[in-house]
């Protein structure tokens, strides 16, 4: 067993990547740029109404600034009591970028199963296009969430995370409650979950390039809520089918923070006990044991997901046979074997470029899935470590060719 392997799994950086990668990833042009800085972000949030809002995309500097902590209440058209953040004038002066239950259900057809896009544990998410011509995701919790998202304390997080914008994150819209509905409504993404991708069930192999374009975009999403936002945003449910992809498969990260806003119990295998809040082969051990929450929970889950990319296996497997069930012990063993090459997912040709992705992407999950969030790196190291594997990768391609 190469004593060099075994250090790197004990955590630290690997003196081949650190001295070599760029540390100027959140500027890379071909990636998602860093974004608003809390104090733009604060003016955006003040332009997200609860209940009733303006799809960011279509309000100016000038609505933003109207609308800071003008918090108001109204009876809405069909009668349930709206609050808002927003400037009376500028909603009642662009009545028609308002929406509003009718609309949703009229969008919808009434949450038609035509309109059904996908299901999770929070409910059902459909695709819908609103007057504006928005396309959007809908997401309508279950009822039986209900108790579990009273009020004010469901709505202050859904405002907390529509403060967030990043071009790698996929941006919260609104909230909205009616009677015994409750509603989100999010950035609509094209191309399905990454989950769906690596199980070629949209039909193309996603080749090591984009892959590494995948990592790379997810590593500066969450680096992004680790580092940019105040306070801290820990996502908390890292996982492949939180990966949404772009038409030009690019990622977004879904869901974030959203951990907290989904049930305790039954959605299913997926989600554990009352305390601990993510997804079974996801979760960090220490998170388990301890029940303390850090970045460094996702920096765990990114390492998980990490080894997703590269075998294209699922974090539990369980048609395997009992030694390749958990799929980052499998990959370990064959990486302190010196045997790395035979995890790379079968979908994927083994050429010089594509082997040395394996190696170096490989390397760094298994920093991140230390078992001591200590010897674990940051997101924005992960972020610097990927952004060089994938220079290094491109050029490797652009010599062979
Ligand atoms: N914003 C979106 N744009 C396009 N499709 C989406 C969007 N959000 C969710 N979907 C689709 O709906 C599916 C279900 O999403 P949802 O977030 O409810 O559950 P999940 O993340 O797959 O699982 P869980 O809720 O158990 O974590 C996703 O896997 C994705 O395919």
């Amino acid at each position: 067993m190469p004593a060099r392997r075994r250090h790197s799994y004990g955590g630290g950086s690997s003196p081949a990547t650190a001295s070599s990668y760029s540390t100027n990833t959140l500027t890379d042009r071909s990636s998602p740029p860093a974004t608003d800085k809390p104090s733009s972000v604060a003016r955006w949030i003040s332009g997200i109404f609860i209940n009733c809002f303006t799809p960011p995309d279509s309000l100016s500097s000038k609505d933003f600034e109207d609308s800071e902590h003008n918090i108001r209440s109204r009876r809405s058209s069909t009668g349930s009591v709206q609050s808002h953040y927003g400037n009376a004038n500028e909603t009642d002066k662009n009545p028609n970028q308002r929406f509003s239950f009718d609309e949703i259900y009229n969008a919808t057809k009434n949450f038609s199963p035509s309109f059904r896009i996908g299901q999770g544990g929070f409910g059902t998410v459909y695709k819908a296009k609103l007057r504006d011509g928005t396309t959007v995701a809908i997401k309508r919790a279950k009822k039986s969430l209900h108790d579990d998202c009273q009020g004010s304390e469901f709505m202050s997080e859904i405002q907390t995370l529509a403060q967030v914008t990043h071009l790698s994150l996929v941006k919260y819209y609104g909230f909205l409650v009616h009677n015994d509905e409750k509603i989100l409504i999010v950035e609509y993404v094209a191309n399905g979950n990454l989950r769906d991708h690596l199980d070629c069930k949209e039909g193309k192999i996603l080749d090591m390039a984009t892959r590494l374009d995948i990592a790379t975009d997810v590593a500066h999403a969450i680096t992004y809520l680790h580092m940019y936002t105040q306070p801290p945003i820990i996502h908390r449910d890292i996982k492949s089918s939180n990966i949404l992809l772009t038409e030009n498969f690019r990622a977004k990260v879904a869901d974030f923070g959203f951990a907290r806003l989904a049930p305790d119990s039954e959605s299913g295998a997926t989600h554990v006990s009352t305390q601990v809040k993510g997804t079974a082969g996801y979760l960090d051990p220490e998170y388990l044991t301890t029940y303390q929450l850090t970045e460094k929970s996702d920096v765990y889950s990114f390492g998980v997901l990490l080894v997703e990319l590269l075998t294209g296996r699922r974090p539990i497997e369980l048609n395997r046979e009992q030694k390749e069930r958990i799929t980052i012990r499998w990959a370990i063993k064959k990486f302190t074997n010196g045997d790395t090459i035979s995890i790379l997912d079968p979908k994927l040709e083994r050429s010089p470029a594509n082997n040395l992705a394996l190696e170096k992407v490989l390397e760094l999950a298994l920093q991140c899935l230390a078992p001591h969030r200590g010897s674990r790196p940051s997101m924005k190291k992960c972020s610097e470590i990927l952004w060089g594997i994938r220079k290094d990768y491109r050029e490797l391609l652009n010599t062979s060719l």
